[in-house]
C-alpha cells in the first residue's frame, strides 16, 4: 500500500543494488529486495534503477502485475496534501461517474454493448449494481490468483466461502430464480435488504444470472469457472428440482454456503456422451443400493463431497437410468486427477465404485427417472456454457486490442496494420452476434411457460451453444497468432491466451459436442416447425 509523497529527484537517489527504486505510473516501487526475484532479471531492474520505467515496464507486463506485486509500492509521485486536505487513497479505484451508460475500461468489444453507452431492454439498476460488484469482486479475489491455482491444479475452498458469504453460490445453482429456502438470504452480500438489496431477492432473474456468470468469466480461466461453478450448475440442479425434502437439507444448504461441493457424474470410459448406454449399475440391497462402475471427465469430482450418480438401476436403454447421491466417504469411493490439456483447477477426475452401499434415502426423485432429470438440466447446462464461452472469447478479443496497441512490429503498432484488424473485426462480430443471441434467449427463459422452453428452446440452445464455442475456437485461435510466441508460453503476458487456447475443448466437447448439437440443433427446430406451427416442410 502506497504511504509517502516523492520527487523524481528523489527516487533519482535509489539506484544501487542495495537501495533500487523505480517509478512506474507515477507510483514509487522500492525494488531492492526483489531484484533476486524478478522472472525478468535482476540487471534489467537494475538499468532503470532510480529512474521513471513505466514505458519498459509496460512493454513486458500486463497492469495486473503491479495489484499483484503491490506490496513493494512505497508512494507516489507528487507533493502531500496540506494538513486538514484529503488523505491520499492511491490504490482506490477511479469512480465511474456515469455508470448509468457506460462501465468497464471501453475497450471496443471488450464488454457487451450495454456497458458501453448502448441501450438495452434487457437491463435495469439492479443489474447495473450487480456488475459492478461482481467486477470489483472478480478484479481483487480471483484475477490475480488465476494463474497460481490453475498451475496447483485447484481452486481453494476459501474462494467457495467468499463466494458464498456474497450470494454468488445460490445464483449459480438457481435457474435465475434464487433458492431461497437452503441458503442465509440476509447474510449475503448481494440480497440483504430485501428491496434495498443490491439485488432484491424477489426480483432476481436469468439476467442477473446471466451477469453473474458474464462477469465471473472474466478471469480468463475455464478451470476456475468450471472449479466453482461446474458441480452447483450441474451436480445441484437435479436434487433442487427433484431431490426428496430430506435428501434437499441435507446437501442442498452445505453446497450453497461453501462447506460442501458437489459434481455430476454420468460419463464413463465406455459411454462418453451416449447417457442411455452407462454401465454403472446400482443393484438393490438391504434398503439401499450396492454400487459399481467407473465415471470418467467428471468435473469436480478430485474434491466433490457428493457425487450425483447415473446409474442403472433398471433395463437397458435410458428408461433404466436413475440419479443416486453418492458420499465420498462410503467405503468403496476412489478418485484421481485426470491430466488433461485444459481447465486444469476444475479437479477433472477418474472415479470408481467398488461395492458402495447406499442408503435408499439419497436415491433423488423417482427410480429410473434418472435420464429425465438429466435432458431437463440440459438447457441451463448448455447456456451456462454459452455465457463462459462467449466471454472467453471476449477475454481474447480485449487482450489481443490491448496488446496489439502497444506492440510495434516494422515501426508500427499492431492494430495499425490491416491484416490484424482483419482478424479483430471477425472476432468482434461473432462475438456480438453470440452475446445478443445469448440475451434474445435468456429472454425467452423469462418469459415462455417452462414446459414449452423444453420443446421450443433446446434446439435453438444447441445451436447456441455450437455458436459460441465455435467463436471461442476462432478468437483463441486468432489471439494466440497476435501474441506470437507470448502466447505459447505459460505465465506472462499471454497468460490468459496460452491457457484459454488449451481449453477450447473443454467448452466445445462437453454438454454435447459441437457435431451432436448442430445436428440436434437442426432436427430439433425441424420437428418443432412442422408441429408446432404447421410449417408446410
Ligand atoms: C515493480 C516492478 C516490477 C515487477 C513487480 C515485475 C514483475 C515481473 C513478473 C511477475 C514477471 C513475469 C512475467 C509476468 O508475470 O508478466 C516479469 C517479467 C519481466 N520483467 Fe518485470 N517487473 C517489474 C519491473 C520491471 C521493469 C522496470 C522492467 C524493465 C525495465 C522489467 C522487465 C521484465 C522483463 C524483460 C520480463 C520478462 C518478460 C518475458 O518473459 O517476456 N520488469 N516481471
Amino acid at each position: 500500500m502506497a504511504t509517502g509523497y516523492y520527487q523524481a529527484s528523489q527516487v533519482a537517489a535509489h539506484s544501487s543494488e542495495n537501495d533500487c527504486w523505480v517509478i512506474i505510473h507515477d507510483k514509487v516501487y522500492d525494488v531492492t529486495n526483489f531484484l533476486n526475484d524478478h522472472p525478468g532479471g535482476k540487471k534489467i531492474l537494475l538499468k532503470n534503477a532510480g529512474l521513471d520505467a513505466t514505458k519498459q515496464f509496460d512493454a513486458f507486463h500486463n497492469a495486473g502485475v503491479l495489484e499483484k506485486y503491490g506490496a513493494l509500492c512505497i508512494g507516489v509521485i507528487g507533493e502531500a496534501p496540506k494538513e486538514g486536505g484529503a488523505t491520499p487513497v492511491t490504490d482506490a479505484a477511479p469512480v465511474d461517474e456515469d455508470d448509468e451508460l457506460q462501465f468497464g475500461e471501453m475497450i471496443p468489444f471488450g464488454d457487451p454493448s450495454w456497458y458501453q453507452q448502448w441501450g438495452s431492454p434487457y437491463y435495469k439498476e439492479s443489474h447495473r449494481r450487480l456488475r459492478r460488484f461482481m467486477r470489483a469482486f472478480v478484479d481483487t479475489e480471483i484475477m490475480p490468483h488465476v494463474h497460481e491455482w490453475d498451475e496447483a491444479k485447484q481452486v481453494p475452498m476459501s474462494l467457495f466461502g467468499k463466494c458464498a458469504e456474497h450470494g454468488i453460490l445460490a445464483s449459480i445453482a438457481g435457474h435465475g430464480k434464487l433458492p431461497t429456502e437452503y441458503f442465509d438470504v440476509e447474510a449475503s452480500t448481494l440480497f440483504k435488504g430485501g428491496a434495498k438489496a443490491i439485488v432484491d431477492p424477489a426480483e432476481f432473474d436469468a439476467f442477473h444470472s446471466f451477469i453473474i456468470g458474464d462477469e465471473l468469466a472474466r478471469c480468463g480461466s475455464g478451470g476456475v469457472l468450471w472449479g466453482l461453478c461446474g458441480g452447483l450448475g450441474i451436480g445441484l440442479p437435479p436434487i433442487i428440482v427433484n431431490g426428496s425434502e430430506e435428501l434437499k437439507r441435507r446437501i442442498v444448504p452445505d453446497c450453497l454456503a461453501g462447506r460442501k461441493t458437489i459434481c455430476l457424474a454420468i460419463t464413463e470410459p465406455q459411454a462418453g456422451s451416449d447417457v442411455a448406454n452407462l454401465t454403472t449399475v446400482a443393484n438393490e440391497a438391504n434398503d439401499g443400493y450396492v454400487i459399481n462402475g467407473e465415471k470418467k471427465w467428471i468435473t469436480n469430482g478430485t474434491f466433490a463431497d457428493f457425487f450425483t450418480v447415473a446409474c442403472r438401476t433398471g433395463g437397458d436403454g435410458m428408461g433404466g437410468v436413475s440419479l443416486i447421491v453418492i458420499e465420498r466417504g462410503m467405503p468403496g469411493v476412489s478418485t484421481r486427477q485426470m491430466q488433461c490439456s485444459g481447465v486444469w483447477s476444475s479437479g477433472t477426475a477418474y472415479i470408481n465404485f467398488e461395492d458402495v452401499h447406499v442408503p435408499k434415502a439419497n436415491l433423488v426423485g423417482k427410480e429410473n427417472r434418472g435420464f429425465k432429470y438429466i435432458v431437463e438440466n440440459f438447457n441451463h447446462e448448455r447456456m451456462g456454457i454459452v455465457v463462459q464461452a462467449n466471454r472467453l472469447a471476449r477475454v481474447c478479443l480485449e487482450e489481443a486490442i490491448k496488446y496489439g496497441s502497444k506492440r510495434k512490429t516494422f515501426g508500427v503498432k499492431l492494430v495499425n496494420h490491416p491484416v490484424l484488424r482483419n482478424k479483430l473485426a471477425h472476432m468482434s462480430r461473432q462475438i456480438e452476434a453470440t452475446h445478443a443471441w445469448t440475451e434474445n434467449v435468456i429472454y425467452q427463459t423469462m418469459t415462455m411457460p417452462e414446459d414449452l422452453q423444453m420443446i421450443k428452446l433446446g434446439g435453438p440452445i444447441a445451436l447456441l451453444k455450437a455458436q459460441a464455442t465455435q467463436t471461442l475456437e476462432y478468437c483463441a485461435r486468432e489471439a494466440s497468432q497476435i501474441f506470437g510466441g507470448l502466447a505459447y508460453t505459460r505465465g506472462g503476458q499471454g497468460e490468459k491466451i496460452e491457457r484459454i487456447y488449451r481449453e477450447v475443448r473443454a467448452y466445445a466437447i462437453p454438454g454435447g459436442s459441437e457435431e451432436i448439437m448442430l445436428d440436434l440443433g437442426m432436427r430439433q427446430s425441424i420437428k418443432v416447425a412442422s408441429m408446432m406451427y404447421g410449417a408446410k416442410l
